[in-house]
């Protein structure tokens, strides 16, 4: 897995046509979103990844927590990304991975939102800049 990690003053998506013959299904309300004072975190689930999805999440939410504690932030936004990677994992078992991640990400406290999977979305984001605003985390299954 490839995260890119970037504190914002916001970040917020719109969706505008679908990527995959099948994308996630989704309400009215989940084609925007917003989140102000935010941990964006853009996300390529890799190939590699398929080996072991449960450890990939717990090593992912463990990368992110501390982030998320060295510049404060307490709400997190998690971004399907594919452009981080050349070695996709299957879609079907990036979503699952992606939403694993969502849920234990609330089970921590956090404030969550999740960009939908699998569609073209135009977004705006607003890096706040500091020292550790942009950081970029590789996550590998011991197998
Ligand atoms: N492994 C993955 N990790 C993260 N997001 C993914 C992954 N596979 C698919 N997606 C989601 O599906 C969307 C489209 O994926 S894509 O690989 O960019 N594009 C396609 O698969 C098709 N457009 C054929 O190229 C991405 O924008 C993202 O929302």
């Amino acid at each position: 897995m490839r995260m890119l990690l970037i504190h914002s003053d916001y970040l917020e998506y719109e969706v505008k046509d679908r990527a995959l013959k099948n994308p996630e299904p989704i309400s009215e309300e989940q084609k925007k979103g917003r989140l102000d004072e935010v941990l964006a975190v853009f996300i390529s689930v890799e190939k590699v990844d398929e080996t072991n999805p449960e450890e990939v999440v717990e090593k992912a939410l463990t990368e992110i927590k501390d982030v998320a504690g060295q510049v404060k932030a307490n709400r997190v936004f998690v971004y399907p990304f594919a452009h981080l990677s050349s070695e996709l994992a299957k879609p079907d078992v990036a979503l699952d991975v992606l939403r694993k991640l969502e849920e234990r990400l609330r089970d921590e406290g956090f404030e969550v939102k999740r960009a939908p999977f699998g569609y073209y979305k135009a977004f705006k984001l607003s890096c706040k800049g500091h020292p550790l605003a942009e950081l970029s985390r590789t996550i590998v299954p011991t197998g």
